[in-house]
């Protein structure tokens, strides 16, 4: 993962044909004329919603700052909007991710920190692993004090079909260094997300 994927010709044709299965499956027409373009725009927004296969996360972070006047405090990112494709029904994850890092000596421009949220969100995955795979790339990386990473976000699979229950909002974090092993400093990040 983290690469081009190379795509033949065949592959693209057999990925429309795929799609024209499953609206057969659902009892529609792929032939009738709304329908006819929409295996090639499925296929191409397929490619949207998962480019995070291509990317590689740990490149955002390898150009970094040391010349931040000594800071050592808590940076922290807060509601980084993402939205994520659940991996048992392909159905979407939309929420907002909080990451934090206590800078040891290197600090990363802040938009790196979404790049790494939305590399790891566009691919299929559960929400636990998707707030591991961002703390342990940024704790890889930039080897800091600390990674604190929290995320809220709703399951669409749990709003329009199966259990039909909205509004439920999914909460995970995953602290490391100091975050996981000093109280205070765990308190003082969840404050500064805004959690008491
Ligand atoms: N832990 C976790 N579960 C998830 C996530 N996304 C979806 N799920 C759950 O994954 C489970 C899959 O359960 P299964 O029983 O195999 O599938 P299902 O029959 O479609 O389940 P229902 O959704 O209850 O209808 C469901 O309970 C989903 O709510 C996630 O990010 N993390
Ligand atoms: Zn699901």
């Amino acid at each position: 993962m983290g690469n081009p994927i190379d795509r033949t010709e065949e592959d693209r044709r057999r990925a429309m044909e795929a799609v024209r299965e499953l609206i057969r499956w659902i009892g529609d027409d792929p032939e009738r004329e709304g329908l006819k373009d929409t295996p090639r725009r499925v296929i191409e927004a397929f490619l949207e919603y998962f480019r995070g296969y291509e990317e590689c996360p740990e490149t955002y972070l390898t150009r970094t700052f040391e010349q931040v006047g000594g800071y050592d405090e808590i940076v922290l990112l807060r509601d980084i909007p993402f939205h994520s494709h659940c991996e048992h029904h392909l159905a979407p994850i939309m929420g907002k991710a909080h990451v934090a890092y206590l800078p040891k000596d290197k600090v990363v421009g802040i938009s790196k920190l979404a790049r790494v949220v939305h590399a790891f969100a566009k691919r299929l995955q559960v929400q636990e692993r998707l707030t591991a795979e961002i703390a342990d790339c940024i704790q890889k990386v930039l080897e800091p004090a600390g990674v604190a990473v929290v995320i809220e976000a709703t399951h669409a699979c749990m709003t329009c079909r199966g259990v039909e229950t909205p509004d439920v909002i999914m909460t995970t974090s995953r602290m490391m260094g100091v975050f996981r092993e000093d109280d205070k400093a765990r308190h003082e990040v969840l404050k500064l997300i805004g959690f008491n």
